[in-house]
């Protein structure tokens, strides 16, 4: 597939800021105001800030990176992403360079729908409670619709009813209704919590019990992204390594995360290096979705891989991701936040089951490029490399100096931040 105007002469990362700002200016549909909201240079203001939460002091920034080389169903998208690690924006774009060799990212979401949870308590007979709410059903769906008739116009709304008989918790029997709401490009938690709770009292009234805890549940394992890609084995050569080896290499790795929940811990982390970055990138939030992924990745009682990873009948690899990902291009600060607005701008998303879409794409990036890593040269030289920037600041170089020694630290395969300061002091005696 021919890389367009987004490709990759020169090199992105070769460029200085100002240049990657001018770039775009004019390679993309961003305003001067929006770039200069992705830039820091106009972004969120302390005021803006203070009509968002509580006690306000100012705002807090994070580097903002672009993730190049993304193909993701068959377009080009440059992936804007929040996050203080290096590597991560490297990675991903490494990682989105091998798989557009092999067409890209094929991704596809459910529909948003979220589950709302009522929890009733002092029920003397909760099987029956549990089937008159389910005889109930309609009318109770009805009710919940009258909630929010802007959402029901768009589209979205309450879609079913589910009620659980929680037989032994450490209070003894009781009920959970599950409220499914379709949220259209919403997050959806603030729809989903006002329908439970407009419903508590309808619910009390058919079961007789007592309705306690009326919130929605992160685990949104109704409103799943999904995403493969198929990586052509010769694009997996390196170094040494034979692509063979590095795809087998790449398997071996996911197989010992899916066996073992110390390892899928980290293997998940890495997935979320990328998933995170992007939904804080778009002032989505990353608790939710993070609690999701994790809860999804224990569904079956034990803890696993969100990923699968194997090859071919050509011999290539292939991988998969599917997690929940509640995240809306409306709502919370997605509207609010000038830079999330300019982000999902340049993504060029009309829906929020696109961006779902890419985000579960730029996860399964980060999966591989860590895998990549891990299985063959190690995690160390690819991201200490661009760690080594961080421990040259943190040893206390500036402006030129940064890069300068940062290099050196590379070229002695020593970046620790001791040698970082001793290379400093005898830098300043030279000049003394
Ligand atoms: C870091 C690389 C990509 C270097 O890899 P490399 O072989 O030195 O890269 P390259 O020079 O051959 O360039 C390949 C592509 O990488 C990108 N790239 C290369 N350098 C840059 C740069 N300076 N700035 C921006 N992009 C860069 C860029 O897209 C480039 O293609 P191009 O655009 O030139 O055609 C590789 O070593 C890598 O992917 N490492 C893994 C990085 C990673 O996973 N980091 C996450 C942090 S570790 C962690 O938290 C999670 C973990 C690892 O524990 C998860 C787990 O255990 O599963
Ligand atoms: N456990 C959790 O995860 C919790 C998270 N939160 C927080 O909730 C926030 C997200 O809630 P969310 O409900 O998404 O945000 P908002 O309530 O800010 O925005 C969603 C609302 O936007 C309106 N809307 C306009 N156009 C659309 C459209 N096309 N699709 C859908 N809705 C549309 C609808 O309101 P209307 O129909 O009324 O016009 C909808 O209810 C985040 O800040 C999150 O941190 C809050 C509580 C718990």
């Amino acid at each position: 597939m021919a890389e367009t105007s987004t490709g990759t002469t020169p090199k992105f990362y070769d460029l200085t800021l100002e240049q990657r700002w001018q770039w775009l200016q004019t390679h993309t549909n961003l305003s001067a105001e929006e770039i200069a909201a992705l830039s820091g240079k106009a972004g969120l203001s302390a005021e803006q800030a203070d009509h968002m939460i509580e006690n306000v002091i100012g705002t807090f920034a994070l580097p903002l990176g672009i993730a190049r080389h993304f193909v993701v169903n068959g377009r080009e998208v440059l992936v804007p992403m929040a996050v203080e690690e290096p590597s991560v924006v490297a990675g991903a774009s490494f990682a989105a360079r091998l798989a557009r060799a092999g067409g890209g990212f094929t991704a596809h979401t459910t529909e948003p729908h979220m589950i709302g949870q009522m929890q009733i308590l002092d029920l003397p007979d909760p099987s029956s409670a549990r089937l008159r709410l389910l005889e109930a059903r309609e009318a109770l769906l009805a009710e919940a619709a009258a909630v929010d008739p802007v959402l029901q116009r768009l589209g979205g709304g309450p879609r079913d009813l589910e009620v659980r008989l929680i037989e032994s918790s450490p209070i003894g029997p009781f009920l959970v209704l599950h409220l499914i709401y379709d949220v259209r490009d919403a997050m959806g938690a603030n729809a989903v919590n006002t329908a439970v709770e407009r419903l508590a009292g309808r619910v009390q009234a058919i079961t007789g019990g007592r309705v306690l805890l009326r919130i929605l549940s992160n685990l949104a394992d109704r409103r799943l992204a999904r995403a493969r890609c198929t990586i052509p084995l010769r694009e997996l050569a390196f170094g040494d390594f034979r692509p063979e080896t590095v795809r087998d290499g790449i398997i071996a790795a996911w197989a010992f995360a899916a066996a073992d929940p110390y390892r899928a811990a980290t293997h998940n982390k890495g997935i979320m290096n990328g998933v995170d970055a992007v939904v804080i990138a778009t002032g989505n939030d990353w608790r939710a979705v993070e609690a999701g992924a994790h809860a999804y990745a224990a569904r079956s009682g034990r803890y696993t891989s969100l990923s699968t990873w194997g090859k071919d009948a050509e011999g290539n690899l292939v991988g998969t991701l599917e997690m929940p990902l509640a995240v809306g291009i409306v709502g919370g600060a997605t509207r609010v936040h000038p830079a999330a607005r300019a982000a999902l701008k340049l993504m060029g998303v009309s829906t929020a089951r696109e961006l779902a879409e890419i985000i579960v794409s730029v996860g399964l990036a980060q999966n591989l490029a860590a895998l990549r890593a891990l299985a063959t040269e190690g995690i160390q030289r690819g991201h200490m490399a661009l760690h080594a920037r961080q421990v040259a600041i943190a040893a206390g170089a500036t402006g030129e100096m940064i890069e300068r020694l940062a290099e050196q630290l590379v070229r002695e395969n020593t970046v620790r931040i001791d040698r970082a300061e001793e290379i400093l002091r005898e830098w300043s005696q030279k000049h003394s």
